[in-house]
């Protein structure tokens, strides 16, 4: 079979704080698992790593990180599930690649039900569940991660969703917002898309 597209129009899209409200289900679960774990304030947050105030007890972040359910039960980012039905019909290969947590027995099947839940059935297979997202073949990946390695030279541009945690990091060309993905994903694509 011949290739259907004459260039590459893959828009590759994070889950966790991209689409998904990742960090609200993991305060729910860590102040579950103990109640006195002194949160971070997501406007405080200074990195990505960071997920636990002065004393955290590491155990307790584990035990948050791998409660089963939690990444059934996350909040979809405002205009997320919209812009990634917009960007599919305005012909674009529109695929979900996200990290699981490998401690959490449910992260795997969750992921796959809340893309059914949320977005659609045919969303399903449109996800990839990838330790290393650089062996993943697109355009552009819209990722909230400040920095993102693997085992191979990534095909993809990194566009940078903005999150309080990664609004340090100037190296890399971002998103503030779904509402702007033609203003930002497009040109990465081929500047004539735009
Ligand atoms: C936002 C965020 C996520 N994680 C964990 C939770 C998931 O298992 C993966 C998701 O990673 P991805 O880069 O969004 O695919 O990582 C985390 O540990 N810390 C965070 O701030
Ligand atoms: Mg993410």
């Amino acid at each position: 079979m011949g290739a259907q597209h004459a260039r590459d129009t893959t828009v590759l899209v994070d889950m966790d704080e991209v689409i998904a409200y990742y960090l609200e289900g993991l305060d729910r679960a860590l102040v579950a698992a103990d109640p006195d774990y002194p949160l971070v304030p997501h406007e405080e947050r200074t990195g990505y790593a960071h997920l636990g105030g002065p004393g955290f007890n590491p155990e307790s972040l584990a035990a948050g990180m791998n409660t089963p359910g939690l990444f059934r039960n996350l909040r979809p980012v405002e205009g997320a599930v919209e812009v990634l039905r917009e960007m599919a019909g305005e012909g674009l290969n529109v695929l979900v690649v996200t990290t699981p947590t490998y401690g959490n027995p449910t992260c795997v099947q969750d992921k796959y039900e809340w893309m059914d839940r949320h977005v659609g059935p045919e969303w399903v297979n449109r996800t990839i569940i990838a330790y290393d997202k650089t062996v993943v073949s697109g355009a552009v990946l819209i990722d909230d991660k400040p920095s993102i390695t693997g085992s191979m030279e990534p095909s993809w541009k990194h566009l940078l969703f903005t999150r309080p945690y990664n609004r340090y990091v100037e190296s890399v060309p971002r998103i503030e917002k779904w509402e702007d993905w033609k203003q930002t994903v497009l040109p990465l694509i081929e500047p004539s898309y735009a």
